[in-house]
């Protein structure tokens, strides 16, 4: 089996040895046929504006697009769940192409900008559940997006209380609000932190499953449309956006 990961930017190589810890090759996927000859893919972190205009550079959106609606299993972390996301907020002007497929409005920037990086232990039951270890998970969360709203279909893996300062969990005080950090939707799976630069490797044996378990006939189940990409109005979500 290879699992292909978008190699135009970001960190591709780190999840190629991510996959290599647990016994699977990675293949660096940079043009539309390069697709064929993979089962999987994973879209890496990166800067999503940057690779959606690589992306867009070497056509791959349509092959992209077409991956997914075939059901074939696809894992995107942080700028790689933007890429997912059906609707996406927070975009630079101009906004930029999403491959959609994902039931979720993201905020591309929710947890604030690159200082208020940080980490954080969040509990994981379902992937303990399935992968043992700990119930919870050191999440790297680099600039990090946060997913504000999901359809009925997409099950939750991962939330984390909201910060009260944005970027700072841990002075989080009052009412706990969650934003949901990983997802799954069928064949997609998406997580706003980075599991590819930890040691723990149990999202990358997780998503080897989903791989495993997907049957040739997987359905065109997912939803495509990603017209909507730019034009919701913050404020209508419940949560504190971090405001540039
Ligand atoms: N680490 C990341 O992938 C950050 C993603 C970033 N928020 C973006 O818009 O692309």
């Amino acid at each position: 089996m290879a699992v292909g990961v978008l190699a135009l930017q970001g960190s591709f190589n780190e999840h190629i040895a991510a996959l290599k810890r647990v016994g699977v090759k990675g293949v660096q996927i940079r043009k539309p046929e390069q697709l064929q000859s993979v089962s999987a893919l994973i879209i890496p972190g990166g800067e999503s504006t940057t690779m959606a205009k690589l992306a867009e550079y070497h056509n791959l959106f349509p092959a992209l697009r077409e991956f997914v609606k075939m059901g074939k299993p696809v894992w995107g972390t942080c700028a790689g769940l933007i890429f997912l996301a059906e609707k996406a907020i927070g975009q630079k002007t101009g906004g930029q192409e999403l491959i959609g497929g994902l039931d979720c409005t993201v905020h591309r920037n929710f947890f604030g900008s690159q200082i208020q990086s940080f980490e954080a232990e969040i509990p994981i039951p379902e992937i303990a559940a399935k992968e043992g270890g700990p119930p919870s998970f050191r999440g790297v969360f680099i600039r990090a997006p946060g997913i504000l709203e999901v359809g009925p279909e997409v099950q939750v893996l991962a939330d984390v209380p909201a910060p009260s300062t944005v970027g700072s969990l841990e002075d989080n005080a009052g009412p706990e609000k969650k934003v949901i950090v990983a997802v799954r939707q069928g064949n997609l799976l998406a997580t706003a932190f980075h599991p590819e630069l930890t040691a723990d490797t149990r999202w990358h044996s997780y998503f080897l499953k989903m791989v495993n378990e997907t049957s040739e006939e997987a359905s065109s189940s997912t939803s495509l449309s990603s017209e909507e990409l730019s034009s919701s109005d913050p404020s209508k979500y419940d949560l504190p956006i971090f405001q540039q």
